[in-house]
């Protein structure tokens, strides 16, 4: 792992903790120390911010060419280092070694297509309601952002916000997840290379215990322009009140609950090979993730069914780094006991698990069997909260306006999954489904080009597509007066 880091990077330099404090980084599947990082509190946050703030005077001046260049660079790089960044990411996180080279390269995708967004960042001239005055809008970076990321896609969830920020001639103060440091440092250390000038972008580190003073900094210090946060809606609702009392721009990606709805007229095959996809990427820890499989009383049966094989002979159990496995260890403790008693509640109250449902102990203290439950009911938390683990939950509908109903009975809004062969009906769905993003007989709707992101408590913004750097840039109108001789 030659590009492991066990520093922080702030204003072009490899830094220890003010306070000399370090955490330690582990493996998931093995409990073993990786590294241990610096334990930074606000007054290296509020450093960071200095030097992203006096760096953000330059870059903000270079060209788009310019910026479009570097990020290619870094593009390039990141390439080059697939399999050291994949094995970094697959020894902290837990993912299998083949999702974690997919996740490299679906987060190169973002830095791919911001070199090339950089380019078009453009204004307008509009029709003037006055002769002789000219009006025109122009965009602008916002300046120094605030990325604060989630564990479950460590690396990618940088560089869909990075790439964009950067190609909009922001900086930035990246605090990673505490469970997985070391890809952000590991994407800085080639974002060094590349030539990234110092301070545009800073990483600092902290513990669990020194988040909310490092994200109280992160949010209200006055240099910051924007607090672009990945991760659970609880902590998004925190950072959207500190980020009000400056009148700060929000860019948010939080949970999501996903129905995933299969029609009678589907191809029931396709379904189930989706479903295999949406509901096991990164061992159900997406937030896009199937939550809620919801099957038309017709095909209820042999969906179920399908399913159940498909799970006992897909899912392969074991360290992420093990040649064949395809789901690994959950990523810490907490999600562990949170996905067993989701299940445990589920069952005392009636659920039926037709497979898995219970800790592979033989394995470690983290590794939960691929489980699929039926005979779930609305009284059930697993029924209503966002499960973050393999567990996949079916229940029956009999009408189009029924399933409706409950797709849309949640607060969340991110991803939404219909499979049909019914024109009519997916022009339908796509239109009465209350969610950010909904994917029409596919069980994967991430990539660089759409815009990706939630409505109700599931975010605010985008990510990825023109709007990903939009969402970095104020827009200026200029009136232009007295253009007569
Ligand atoms: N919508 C999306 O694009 C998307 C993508 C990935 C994950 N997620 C969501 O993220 C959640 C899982 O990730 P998680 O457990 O890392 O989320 P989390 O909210 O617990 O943590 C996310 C980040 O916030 C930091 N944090 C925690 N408390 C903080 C505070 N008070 N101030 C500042 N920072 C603080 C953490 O250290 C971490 O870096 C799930 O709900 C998932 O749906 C959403
Ligand atoms: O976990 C949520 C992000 C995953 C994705 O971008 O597809």
């Amino acid at each position: 792992m030659h590009l492991l880091r066990n520093q922080a990077y702030i204003d072009g330099q490899w830094l220890k903790a003010n306070s000399n404090d370090v955490f330690p980084v582990t493996n998931p599947a093995d409990d073993c120390i990786i590294a241990e990082v610096p334990d930074m509190d606000a007054s290296d946050a509020q450093k960071a911010i200095e030097a992203a703030s006096k760096a953000f005077k330059t870059w903000r001046e270079t060209t788009a060419k310019e910026r479009s260049f570097i990020l290619r660079k870094w593009f390039d790089l990141c390439q080059n280092n697939t399999d050291s960044l994949a094995e970094i990411i697959t020894a902290e996180s837990g993912k299998p070694l083949s999702e974690s080279k997919g996740e490299v390269a679906y987060g190169n995708s973002f830095l791919e297509w911001f070199a090339d967004a950089a380019r078009h960042v453009n204004g307008e001239v509009l029709c003037s309601p006055w002769p002789n005055k000219q009006v025109i809008v122009t965009r602008h970076p916002i300046g120094v952002v605030s990325v604060i990321t989630p564990w479950n896609f460590p690396f990618a969830m940088i560089t869909r916000k990075v790439g964009a920020l950067m190609a909009a001639g922001c900086t930035c103060v990246i605090k990673p997840s505490e469970d997985t440091p070391l890809a952000a440092l590991a994407a800085v250390e080639l974002a060094q290379q590349a030539g990234v000038p110092k301070g545009v972008i800073n990483v600092i580190t902290s513990s669990r215990k020194n988040a909310p003073n490092v994200g109280k900094i992160l949010c209200e210090d006055p240099n910051i322009g924007c607090i672009s946060f990945t991760g659970s809606t609880h902590v998004g609702k925190i950072l959207y009140g500190m980020a009000a009392k400056g009148v700060k721009r929000v860019s948010l990606e939080l949970g999501g609950n996903a129905p995933f709805i299969v029609f009678a007229s589907a191809d029931i095959e396709n379904a189930l090979d989706q479903a295999m996809l949406a509901k096991f990427r990164n061992n159900g820890q997406a937030c896009i993730g199937a939550n809620r499989f919801l099957i038309h009383e017709d095909v209820y049966d042999k969906f179920v069914d399908g399913f159940k094989n498909r799970i006992k002979q897909k899912c392969v159990l074991g360290p992420g780094i093990k040649p064949g496995v395809t789901c690994g260890p959950l990523v810490n403790e907490m999600q562990a006991k949170k996905v067993s008693s989701l299940v445990d509640e589920a069952v005392q109250k009636g659920a039926k698990p037709l497979v898995g449902g219970k800790f592979a102990t033989n394995l470690g203290s983290k590794f939960y069997e691929s489980t699929l439950l039926v005979d779930v009911k609305p009284d059930m938390t697993i029924y209503k909260e966002e499960i973050f683990g393999p567990v996949a939950v079916c229940l029956k509908f009999k009408t189009e306006e029924e399933v409706l109903e409950v797709a849309n009975g949640t607060r969340s809004g991110l991803a939404s999954y219909v499979f049909t062969r019914d024109l009519g009906q997916a022009f339908r769905m796509s239109r009465k489904l209350e969610f950010g993003m909904v994917a029409i007989n596919d069980g994967i709707l991430s990539a660089a080009e759409p815009p990706f992101g939630g409505i109700k408590e599931s975010g605010i913004g985008r990510e990825g597509s023109k709007h990903g750097v939009e969402e970095y840039t104020d827009i200026k109108y200029t009136l232009f007066s007295g253009l007569d001789k």
